[in-house]
């Protein structure tokens, strides 16, 4: 900001807001927008681009919701042919958007009652457009906690914060458009893999390789009980991202019939271990973490690691990762960054905490953001932990690994769903198709 003329930032955000807000409604000459004012710079955004958005013809109003506001930003606005009003209800169709230009970057998790009352009466069905953030959120945790407000539309500036990645506070952005007003950003405490970090990061058979050199995973899972977790293990497992999948386990009979490529018991370069292996958990986590190789740990095998594992990817949901802290899920539910980031400092390895925006902990953060959640059904995580397996055996580092398993898992469901439903046998079937759509893209085969 020093280097930039008073207010140019603000005004390239303001354009920007307006511009989207414009796309929103398909037009703008009569249309009726109210803006949610703070106190703050988040409210002078608002105010700004309704300013431009009043000389385009709009009917604009503010309602000021702080004992202070941007008064250069409300003069503009004023100049515009806007002006203020007192909060009413709004039922269906009374206005055409609410912008949300509370609180911003500025702000502390919760909502001043005075705003409450002002939003609880307007209808659900009215869009509503946040301005950075929708305003209550924890913008730096991506935590719900309080209130907060929702929208369909959060237009952001400069670069996406954590709320926008991180659940539960990334489910009430809805749509996250950037604007791009000319920052020059440090390194970012959160990442997000793009297809094309993925494409960066995959590993590439060379000319040179054969199956031993692509990496060997092995797989424990499946139990008499649960063959059917030992078979998702193995077809997650067994996309072709590594040279061989290797299986150990009593579902033996039943994987060979379905995957002839599976081969027994034998040297790997990683273990997947705990899917559907009930009873046997124990003893299959021990035998995997005696051989010395990174390992993928999952669901049964994920309540006997009491020690720290540093090889390892854990790969819990937010039941499982509640019991292995002894805290409530609801509590990690509400704090997903938080409690992987523990769980990996207390483990010292790798956490992937799975969900709608799954988060993975380790020497940075990452989160994914690819998906759908069709991924919600049984057997998906099963999937997920033979892929990461496979690319621990292909030699990608666990943070890695973990992190683009995850984004290819997602990617792969949103392609076997194609806006449908799927199963877990379905996900993995898709799983070399997205990676062949990532080889044509990016590497030029
Ligand atoms: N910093 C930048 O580089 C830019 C910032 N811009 C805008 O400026 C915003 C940040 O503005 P501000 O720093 O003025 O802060 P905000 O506008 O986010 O918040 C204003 C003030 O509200 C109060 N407040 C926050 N949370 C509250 C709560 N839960 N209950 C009661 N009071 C609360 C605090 O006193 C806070 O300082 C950004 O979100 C963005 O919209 C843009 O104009 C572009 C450039
Ligand atoms: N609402 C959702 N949106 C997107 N993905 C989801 C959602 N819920 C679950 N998933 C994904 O689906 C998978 C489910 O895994 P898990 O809970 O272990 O199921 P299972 O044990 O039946 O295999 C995870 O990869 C998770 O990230
Ligand atoms: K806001």
């Amino acid at each position: 900001m020093a280097t930039l003329p008073d207010g140019a930032l603000m005004q390239r955000a303001a354009t920007g807001l307006a511009t989207a807000v414009a796309d929103l409604l398909g037009g703008v000459y009569g249309r009726r927008i109210v803006l949610l004012v703070g106190p703050g710079d988040n409210g002078g955004d608002a105010l700004y681009a309704g300013g431009v958005l009043a000389r385009r013809g709009a009917s604009v109003e503010a309602w000021l919701l702080a004992d202070t506001w941007h008064d250069d930003a409300l003069a503009a606005l004023r100049r515009a042919g806007g002006r203020t009003s007192a909060p009413r209800p709004l039922r269906a169709g009374a206005v055409d958007v609410v912008v949300d230009g509370v609180f911003g970057i500025g702000a502390r998790p919760g909502l001043p009652p005075r705003v409450a009352e002002a939003v609880i009466p307007i209808s659900s069905s009215i869009p509503f457009v946040a301005v950075d953030v929708p305003s209550g959120v924890g913008v730096d945790t991506g935590e719900g906690g309080g209130m907060h407000l929702r929208a369909d539309l959060t237009v952001t500036f400069g670069t996406h914060k954590i709320a926008h990645l991180a659940d539960p506070a990334a489910q009430a952005c809805g749509v996250v458009e950037l604007v791009d007003i000319g920052l020059d950003l440090p390194p970012a405490p959160v990442e997000s893999l793009g297809e094309a970090d993925v494409a960066g990061l995959l590993p590439r058979p060379r000319p040179d390789d054969h199956k031993y050199t692509r990496g060997v995973v092995g797989v424990r899972a499946g139990s008499a009980t649960y063959p059917g977790a030992g078979l998702l293990a193995v077809a997650g497992a067994n996309t072709g991202l590594a040279g061989m999948v290797r299986y150990v386990g009593s579902a033996a009979e039943t994987v060979k019939q379905h995957h002839p490529e599976v081969v027994g018991p034998g040297r790997v370069q990683a273990w997947v271990v705990g899917p559907g292996t009930a009873d046997d958990a124990e003893q299959h986590l021990a035998e995997a973490v005696a051989d010395d190789v990174p390992l993928v740990v999952d669901a049964d095998a994920l309540g006997h690691v009491t020690a720290p594992l540093p090889q390892a990817v854990l790969t819990p949901h937010a039941g499982e990762l509640a019991a292995m802290l002894g805290v409530e899920r609801k509590a990690v539910e509400a704090a997903p960054l938080r409690h992987a980031t523990d769980a990996a400092a207390r483990f010292g390895c790798v956490v992937l905490l799975k969900g709608n925006h799954t988060g993975i902990a380790g020497e940075r953060v990452r989160i994914t953001t690819a998906g759908t959640p069709w991924l919600a059904t049984a057997g998906a995580g099963d999937v997920l932990s033979g892929l990461i397996g496979a690319l621990l055996a292909a030699g990608l580092a666990p943070f890695d690994a973990a992190s683009v398993g995850s984004w290819l898992h997602g990617a792969a469901g949103t392609l076997a769903s194609d806006g449908g439903p799927i199963t877990a046998t379905d996900l993995a079937r898709a799983i070399p198709r997205v990676v062949q759509q990532i080889a044509v893209r990016h590497w030029g085969l």
